[in-house]
Order: C-alpha cells, then sequence, then structure tokens
C-alpha cells in the first residue's frame, strides 16, 4: 500500500510509502467442499503465505452466478487468521454488506454500480469494524466516482466483467489504475489499489507496472498444482515488475 492523505483537492505533504505487492488468492477458484483445507494451503509460514484471502461473494442477480453468503464467511473467520477481503456482487449491499463486518471480514468490497448511498455505506462499514472497499467494473468510468473515493480505504479495479473466474484479462482496464496510483501517490486519495480478474503470470507483470497493491488470483493460484509457490511466484514477479 502506499499512503497519502487528505482527499481530491487537498494533496498531502507526505511523499508515497511503498509496500511489497499484496497476493489475495481468490477461493472462488478452490474446491468449495475442502475450503478450509484450500485456505490452509495459502497460510502457512514463508513467501507462499498470501496476504488476504479474496472470499467472491455473488447473489445471483448483480451477477449471474451464486456462490457463498455470511454464514460461510463467519465459518471462515474462525478456521483462518488470514484477512478476509470480502468482494460483494450483491444487489443491495447498503442493506447487507454491514454484516460482513460484523462477522469479522477485514475489509468488506461493495460495486459502485449497486450502492445507493456509497458514502453512507463507508461509514457504516467503517463503524462496524472493516475496511471500506469500493469495486468498479470494467466499463464503468473511474473519473464520475473520484469524491466517493475518499471515503473509501481500497479501490478494486474489475479486470473482467465480474461473475466467473477464469476469464481473459481485460488490460484497458489499467488506465483506471495508473489514474488511482497518481490520485494517491500526490496525496489525493488515501486507498489501497487492488485488482480482480486474469491476474496470472502473463498479466501480473502490467498490472504491477501500472500501480496495483493488492492482486487477486483465482485460477492462477488454486489451479497450480501448489497454490503456496504460485503465491511466492506472483509476488516475486510483481516486485520485479515494479522495481523495473
Ligand atoms: O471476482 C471474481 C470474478 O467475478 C474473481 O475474484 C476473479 O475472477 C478471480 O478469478 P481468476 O483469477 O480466475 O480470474
Amino acid at each position: 500500500m502506499r499512503e497519502g492523505s487528505g482527499g481530491v483537492g487537498a494533496p498531502s505533504t507526505l511523499g508515497p510509502v511503498v509496500h511489497e505487492p499484496m497476493i489475495a488468492p481468490s477461493i472462488l477458484s478452490a474446491d468449495f467442499a475442502s475450503l478450509g483445507t484450500e485456505i490452509d494451503a495459502i497460510a502457512g509460514p514463508g513467501d507462499g503465505r498470501a496476504d488476504w484471502v479474496h472470499v467472491d461473494v455473488m447473489d445471483g442477480h448483480f451477477v449471474p452466478n451464486l456462490t457463498i453468503g455470511l454464514p460461510v464467511v463467519e465459518s471462515l473467520r474462525k478456521r483462518t487468521d488470514l484477512p478476509l477481503d470480502c468482494h460483494l456482487m450483491i444487489e443491495d449491499p447498503d442493506r447487507w454488506a454491514p454484516g460482513y463486518a460484523e462477522v469479522g471480514a477485514h475489509n468488506v468490497t461493495v460495486h459502485v454500480e449497486a450502492a445507493r448511498d456509497p458514502v453512507m455505506l463507508a461509514k457504516n462499514l467503517r463503524a462496524a469494524g472493516a475496511k471500506a472497499g469500493l469495486s468498479i467494473k470494467p466499463n464503468t468510468p473511474l473519473e464520475d466516482h473520484l469524491d466517493t473515493l475518499r471515503h473509501y480505504d481500497t479501490l478494486l479495479v474489475m479486470s473482467v466483467e465480474p461473475g466467473f473466474g477464469g476469464q481473459a484479462f481485460i488490460p484497458e482496464v489499467l488506465d483506471k489504475v495508473r489514474t488511482a496510483r497518481r490520485l494517491v501517490d500526490t496525496g489525493h486519495l488515501t486507498l489501497l489499489v487492488e485488482i480482480d480478474g486474469g491476474i496470472n503470470s502473463d498479466t501480473i507483470e502490467q498490472a504491477a507496472e501500472a500501480g496495483v497493491d493488492c492482486f487477486v488470483a483465482g485460477s492462477a493460484v488454486y489451479g497450480a498444482d501448489d497454490p503456496a509457490r504460485a503465491v511466492a511466484a506472483l509476488r516475486d514477479q510483481a516486485r520485479a515488475a515494479r522495481a523495473r
């Protein structure tokens, strides 16, 4: 994460703080019958330890797929000490999202296309103990939501249409990453920039060069023979790309 302070129009006097690239494996690509074991595989010590566990909550309405909900997140919270990064692809997040914070999600991300009052929702998420995340679909312009972003801790840039794992990365969304990175590095926003969809060994370097802090990877981690090695390899690639 690179930190600044102040909102849009209020540049920080602090310079950017550069952290290690973060990897958030998406359990959408894990074996749902063995979720605890699948998370254990990326929760060991060393380079193969994930930074967050990305949990895709889909309601069959906002996206045409149905996954898991609050009771599963509550159980996962008891099973692992890794932070749970809950990405809610649901309608009416204003009503449902704070419940995920209340059961112990570290980060609760809602879609800007679905939230009715995203500023109030961010406040409610923080009051319930979570970081507030805002996600944006590939065809939604970022520029329309910059003021809203002042109230959020993370921006989740979707690099596929939300709904399914294993889709091809959409490189055009990197313009949004570059814009957000610039606003963070100049102190106009205080945000962690996250990307989700099609991140693998072929795409992570361009995302890292554009300025992503945290990389969600589903099939690239859980489709690998050794998920922990995949986490370590992706982080190494991102680190190398940033250093160039
Ligand atoms: O939010 C998602 C889909 O809506 C998933 O997190 C994402 O697609 C990860 O899967 P993969 O890395 O296989 O693309």
